[in-house]
């Protein structure tokens, strides 16, 4: 044959296996190049096709469309309009169609076909259908299609042949004017996509039918986000109402284990120490471990019923409107726990703008060492009535606490994506993984890591910073008649500090809390309990429970101001000392603790202003 060989050029949706294809069909005989002009890679390589005639083959970026909204799809509709210069116009066409998403890709499957070309499809990942439970009946695709369907696996190199036999064939008897289907818009393809995904079903399982039912409801453009909304809601509810009577009994038990101390060692210093050190001080953070199951008790179940992924995608459309993608959702969602494995996460994101954007924002994600902070001020402070059917107003404050921290992300997130961090946001693609029943196991082993990693803190680091807070409390001891946090070592560093957040309403107890907080949030909790029991001047005054203590000294307005305090303020060095190492230097977390502080002194100032003049 004297002509040169044909060119045949693969086209379909992202993600349809294009490439894996290309890759079985070409084996090793590949060369990449660029288009001229552009960035777009040109890969091509050289095929049999079943005659053994070689033919030359393009593999083309993925599309959803030839009316392009990128450089990639503008040179795919390009290539095969025949418009791509210095490229002939391919001679015929494999669209590759991912069996597990027939109706969406049918869409641009159509279109290609309404070309004429010479056109085979390659109905692709069938493996993935039949492990699903979905069997598909290429021949009636085929004939509503109108041109050749071959199933295949391109991974596992299955349907290669079959492939090559219809394109040869497709080749050599395709009609000179074929009788183009009629001009159809993307709405009508939509709807004849969806008939024909549905006509090519032989069966599919339940399991997959209802899957597919959940993925529709909860995917949905605007249902999706109010039903993940519903769920936020719900969780921040049940952390509130179930954890109430284990919280009371642990309560009960270190008050109990604080009276048998007292009962029977000689009064002295090493009593007190462990008194109102160890058991008010560690006592007060550990009586939040039931909020904290609870909460990643929903937390691992959404992970483990694949919603977690679904969320992310949902995400994606909303962190777009802020200037970044769906990849910083997961560190952003790892951040609920903890900034710091947030932060490492952050490695996964490749454009280091995008990087840094979600570095400093992570803190402002509500971490679980502020829930022992939001929970005694809230239950102090916010009384235990429903709004609502079903709707207590303590978790419902919880709930805006939350979606504070969320928002000020966002709002920074904005902001940084127009100066210091400019940029554009990058779609990504995800594949969500199954819905399955989560296994006890996996939520039980998950919640006992969770509960350490809680517990483990309560030993080591609030309560070595409790202990020496109570030591700073008690010394120098105080002349009979004077106030003993007055003439403590602490009570002076406090009342420095107290000038200065005065305005925002803060007291000198909030003040200290501040400082001792610095080495973990939770320790502004263990702070006030051991500074409450130190000024105690009775056993049965410092014996009373926390949030009694507060309920009596603290005004609402001053309440609600240390609560917006902890949604900004960067209160723990360990996660500034991790985006040290993770932005390689000091100016950008310096940048962050001076906006955060900036933030939360604003924000609490506010509030207790806004508070107090609506007479709280
Ligand atoms: N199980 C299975 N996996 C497949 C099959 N074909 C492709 N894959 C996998 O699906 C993923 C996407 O395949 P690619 O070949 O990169 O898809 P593509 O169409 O080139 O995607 P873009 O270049 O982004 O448009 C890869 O992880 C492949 O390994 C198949 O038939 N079965
Ligand atoms: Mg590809």
């Amino acid at each position: 044959m004297s002509r040169n060989p044909r060119t045949i050029a693969l086209v379909g949706n992202p993600n349809a296996g294009k490439s894996a294809l290309f890759n079985a069909l070409t084996g090793a005989r590949q060369k990449i190049a660029n288009y001229p002009g552009v960035t777009v890679e040109r890969k091509a390589g050289r095929m049999a096709l079943a005659s053994g005639e070689p033919a030359e083959l393009l593999d083309l970026p993925g599309s959803y469309s030839l009316d392009p909204t990128s450089p990639d799809e503008a040179v795919t509709r390009d290539v095969v309009m025949g418009k791509q210069e210095g490229q002939r116009r391919p001679d015929a066409l494999i669209v590759v169609v991912d069996a597990n998403n027939l109706e969406q890709h049918l869409v641009f499957a159509q279109e290609v076909i309404g070309l004429g070309l010479p056109t085979v499809v390659a109905l692709n990942m069938v493996d993935l259908a039949a492990r699903d439970g979905l069997v598909l009946d290429a021949e009636a695709l085929q004939e509503s299609l109108g041109v050749p369907v071959v199933e295949t696996v391109a991974v596992r190199r299955r349907g290669l042949e079959t492939l090559t036999g219809a394109l040869g064939k497709a080749c050599n008897e395709w009609p000179e004017d074929p009788p183009l289907p009629a001009h159809i818009d993307m709405v009508e393809r939509r709807v004849s996509a969806r008939a024909m995904a549905k006509g090519a079903i032989v069966s599919e399982t339940r399991q997959r039918r209802l899957h597919r039912g959940l993925d529709k409801v909860l995917l949905h453009p605007w249902l999706g986000p109010v039903i993940l909304f519903a769920l936020l809601f719900v969780v921040f509810q049940a952390v509130f109402a179930w954890a109430t009577p284990f919280a009371d009994a642990l309560d009960g038990a270190v008050g109990a284990l604080s009276e048998a101390v007292t009962a029977t060692m000689a009064p002295g210093l090493i009593r007190d120490a462990i008194t109102e050190g160890v058991l008010a001080g560690v006592g007060s953070v550990v009586v939040f471990l039931p909020q904290i199951v609870i909460l990643f008790f929903f937390i691992l179940v959404m992970e483990a019923t694949g919603y977690m992924a679904r969320a992310a995608f949902l995400m994606d459309r909303m962190m777009a409107y802020v200037g970044l993608s769906g990849r910083s959702f997961i560190p952003l969602l790892s951040s609920f726990a903890c900034a710091i494995p947030g932060i490492m996460a952050t490695r996964s994101i490749s454009d280091p703008k995008d990087r840094l954007t979600t570095i400093l924002i992570a803190p402002m994600m509500t971490c679980s060492a502020r829930l022992p902070v939001y929970a005694v001020i809230i239950a102090a402070f916010i009384p235990a009535t429903s709004v609502g059917p079903g709707v207590g107003l303590q978790g419902l404050v919880l709930f805006a606490l939350y979606i504070a921290g969320i928002v000020g992300a966002m709002v920074v997130a904005l902001v940084l994506r127009r100066s210091v961090a400019k940029g554009q946001a990058s779609g990504f693609i995800m594949e969500l993984p199954r819905y399955q029943m989560p296994r006890v196991k996996d939520i039980a082993i998950g919640l006992w890591q969770r509960a350490y990693i809680f517990l483990r803190r309560a030993g080591t680091i609030i309560f070595t910073v409790t202990v020496v807070l109570w030591l700073l409390l008690s010394f120098p001891q105080a002349q009979p008649g004077e106030n003993q946090v007055d003439a403590s070592f602490a009570g002076k560093i406090a009342n420095g500090l107290a000038v200065v957040v005065e305005p925002i309403g803060f007291n000198r107890d909030m003040a200290l809390a501040l400082i001792p907080a610095m080495a973990a949030r939770e320790v502004a909790v263990s702070s006030l309990a051991t500074t409450y029991a130190v000024a105690a001047d009775d056993e049965e005054e410092a014996a009373e429970a926390l949030g009694a203590q507060l309920a009596r000294d603290w005004s609402l307005p001053m309440a609600l101001s240390f609560l917006a305090w902890f949604v900004f303020a960067p209160q723990c060095l360990s996660t500034i000392a991790v985006a040290k190492r993770e932005t390689n230097g000091w100016k950008w977390p310096a940048f962050m603790l001076a906006y955060l502080f900036a933030l939360a002194y604003l924000a609490a100032g506010a509030t207790f202003w806004i508070a107090t003049a609506a007479g709280l």
